[in-house]
């Protein structure tokens, strides 16, 4: 496979350049038609894998990011990676997901903006999409990681996982693919989104829509840090704090300032933080369409309802969820579980640290994907 050129900057500097660390590239040259209507003429997969695949492919496991992930899921900061692996306590020899044994696999999701195409990836005359770039959904987004195992020679992946919209990617698989999906861990995520976690993405959407350097969607001929950074930002800030738990919140922050001189409060730097960290990483556009991907997530559409559609799963099944999540709410978990054939009671991550737990509390993870595994 020959590696496509990384994507351009959209919101500040730091894409240009960037390296492809460990990342390969699957280009499919056919087009897609999307659920919602729209087609994409051709589209890349960004993806890495650890581990080696077996000789009958039967120890394939995909891993699905959130909202804001990648594909760097395991690993030591390095060349295009200035963090480690989002779960790097989980991946690797002698871990959870032993990659002694297990191939793992971990696609950057379509319409993001690391690698696999998204608005800011260039059309077929080679001008960012932006704004012309298709409304797409979490089906949209399993149908074209298919492509990927078909590619890679999987047929039935061991397990699919994910958390937050990773979790809503791999319920999907094992609603679209059952006879692809032997087992399904589904970490703090719903059947559908609700109206609470819609609510919660709109002045997210405004924000990012309202700030003059968004242009439309077409600001990728700006100069560096000429584009909606500043919506991003607020974005960000916003989807943090519900990201986190308000006794969390409490009892780091409290009411105390930043620092002598630093009229902020603490958890307004905070957040600022978060938010500067993001706007130099991530794309407007990706953040609107993956944020309107997940407001679209229902598995009940067009399959007669939820009920019907989680019927449909044949996957040796895990959910779980966190005690203190306040933006997709244990109950979601346990109405889940309760939908999947032999799925049980849902889990309950016991975390202080809200939705985030799915990406700090490994220890229980690890312990809920061996338990899975055996
Ligand atoms: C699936 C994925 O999402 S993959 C990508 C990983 N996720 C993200 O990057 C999302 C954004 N980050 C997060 O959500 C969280 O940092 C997590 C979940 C990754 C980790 O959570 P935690 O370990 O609890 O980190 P926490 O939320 O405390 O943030 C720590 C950062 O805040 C900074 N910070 C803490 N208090 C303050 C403050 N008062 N003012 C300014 N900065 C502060 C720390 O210095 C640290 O900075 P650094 O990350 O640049 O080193
Ligand atoms: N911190 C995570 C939470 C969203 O699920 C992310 O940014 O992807």
């Amino acid at each position: 496979m020959t590696p496509a050129p990384d994507l351009p900057p959209a919101t500040g500097a730091w894409r240009a350049g960037d390296p492809p660390g460990r990342r390969q590239w699957l280009p499919v040259d056919r087009a897609v038609r999307l659920e919602a209507g729209g087609t994409l003429p051709g589209y890349t997969i960004a993806y890495e894998t650890w581990g080696t695949l077996n000789s009958d492919a039967s120890n394939a496991v995909l891993i699905e990011h959130a909202l804001t992930g990648d594909s760097h899921a395991a690993g030591e900061a390095g060349p295009g990676h200035p963090t480690p692996g989002w779960w790097d306590g989980l991946i690797g020899p002698g871990r959870a997901l032993d990659t002694g044994e297990l191939f793992v696999v971990v696609p950057n999701i379509l319409g993001g903006c690391q690698g696999t195409t998204g608005p800011a990836s260039p059309d077929p005359d080679g001008t960012p999409w932006g704004s012309r770039f298709p409304r797409v959904t979490v089906r949209d987004q399993v149908c074209t990681e298919a492509v990927l195992a078909d590619a890679l020679g999987i047929e039935r992946w061991a397990m699919v996982l994910g958390g937050s919209m990773g979790g809503m990617r791999a319920l999907e698989w094992a609603v679209t693919l059952p006879g692809r999906v032997e087992s399904l861990l589904v970490l703090a995520a719903p059947a559908a989104a609700s109206a609470e976690q819609i609510a919660w993405a709109a002045p997210q959407l405004h924000a990012i829509r309202s700030d003059l350097r968004w242009r439309g969607g077409d600001y990728y001929d700006a100069a560096p840090g000429d584009g909606p950074h500043r919506g991003l930002g607020v974005a960000r800030r916003i989807a943090h704090v519900t990201y986190r738990s308000e006794p969390e919140l409490s009892q780091r922050f409290d009411r105390r300032r930043q620092a002598p001189g630093d009229d902020r409060y603490a958890i307004e730097s905070y957040l600022d933080h978060h938010a500067d960290k993001l706007v130099r990483r991530f794309d407007a556009n990706s953040y609107l369409l993956l944020t309107e991907s997940m407001n679209d997530h229902d598995v009940g559409r067009d399959r007669g309802g939820v009920g019907e559609a989680l019927s449909r799963v044949t996957a040796r099944t895990l959910v779980a969820g966190v005690d203190s999540d306040r933006l997709y709410p244990l109950y979601q978990s346990a109405d889940l579980a309760a939908g999947i054939p032999g799925a049980g009671e849902a889990a309950v991550i016991s975390s202080p640290y809200g939705h985030d737990s799915f990406l700090i509390e490994t220890p229980q993870i690890a312990a809920l994907v061996k338990s899975l595994l055996n």
